[in-house]
């Protein structure tokens, strides 16, 4: 079914093909209070889409409720639910997915610049356009995975390894330990390949390679990264050159962690990292320590492995945009 003309203002960049969508809605996500599946429901309609809803009570409920789906996928919850649905619709780039933030972090939906109340953001969503977003591609030790934020080892997956990522959720907390961590860790030198060039050995004391801007609860690391460039953002703090703690903290504070000395920020879509038995995260997850074993991590952009929707601003819409094929 197509949107009303209505609600296509005029000088908007042709809307995204609105038709069939799928309501997946993570109940048990913390910000779930805010509105009810039907509320959400209702205002997908209001905008133009035709929307069912499919109950999931777990993430294994998910194969199932996106068996064959087509369209546009809403996915109302935190981090882990959009990485739930991504994972489960990785290399479909013909859906469509549209987040609905419910979490504490929300770092793919702020990454996207999607903020506010689920019924505004939906409303938002009546002038979108569909955008290609990539995935990263790991390939280590403990096997291979996906991951829509961020894949590294160094201060932060150490703090992860450390503790239990649920009881990490507070925000301060999070950035206290990793700063202190990043100051005091004491790593051993490795060489890492940047598409295929060899960069100096280095003791990295923070070694993140990002697609969204932030990962974990906010931690704002790549502020330029885009995660529809086709690339990934390689984020490095080399040990011998840190920085005190204020210095990273006031840094996270402003949003400026890239802009630090010590911090070294570059794109590459091929990411090589020597394991020596270091912790790794993927996401929220922890690949914990194999003492003993030694290999190497692949990490690899897959460029366009999903389409987000993405509202327009007014003000701001480009006159030529791309529809984001690929
Ligand atoms: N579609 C789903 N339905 C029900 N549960 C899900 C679904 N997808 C994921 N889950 C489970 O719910 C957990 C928590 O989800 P999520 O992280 O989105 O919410 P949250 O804990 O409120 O968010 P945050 O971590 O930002 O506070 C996930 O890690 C996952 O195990």
């Amino acid at each position: 079914m197509t949107a009303p003309d209505s609600l296509a203002p005029e000088g908007a960049p042709a809307p995204a093909q609105r038709g069939p969508a799928t309501l997946i809605y993570n109940t048990n996500a913390g910000g779930s209070r805010h509105a009810s599946p039907d509320d959400l429901v209702s205002a997908i309609h209001a905008v133009g889409f035709t929307p069912v809803y499919r109950a999931t009570s777990s993430e294994e409920d998910l194969k199932e409720a996106l068996d064959g789906v087509e369209g546009t996928v809403f996915v109302a919850g935190g981090d882990g639910t959009q990485r739930a649905v991504a994972l489960t619709l990785a290399g479909r780039p013909e859906v469509t997915l549209a987040v609905i933030p419910m979490g504490t972090a929300n770092n793919v939906a702020r990454t996207l610049g999607v903020q506010g109340e689920p019924l505004d953001v939906i409303a938002a969503y009546g002038r979108a356009e569909v955008r290609p977003f990539d995935l990263g591609r790991v390939e280590g030790p403990w096997g291979e995975d996906l991951f829509l934020e961020a894949c590294g080892c160094g201060a932060f997956a150490d703090v992860m390894a450390e503790y239990d990522p649920e009881e990490g959720k507070s925000p301060l907390r999070a950035v206290q330990a990793l700063t202190t961590t990043l100051t005091t860790f004491d790593p051993p030198p490795v060489r890492i390949t940047l598409d295929g060039q060899e960069e100096p050995d280095t003791p990295f004391a923070l070694l993140e390679v990002m697609n969204t801007k932030a990962t974990g609860p906010r931690l704002r690391l790549a502020t330029n990264a885009d995660p529809a460039d086709g690339q990934l953002d390689v984020v490095r703090i080399d040990a011998t050159g840190r920085e005190g703690l204020l210095t990273y903290l006031a840094a996270l504070a402003r949003d400026d962690f890239e802009a630090l000395s010590s911090v070294e920020s570059t794109r590459a879509g091929r990411v090589e990292i020597p394991y020596t038995g270091q912790a790794f995260h993927v996401d929220a997850e922890v690949r914990p320590p194999m003492q003993g074993v030694t290999g190497r991590v692949l990490i690899e952009a897959w460029p366009g492995a999903l389409s987000m929707l993405v509202p327009v601003a007014e003000q701001t819409a480009a006159p030529d945009t791309t529809t984001g094929e690929g």
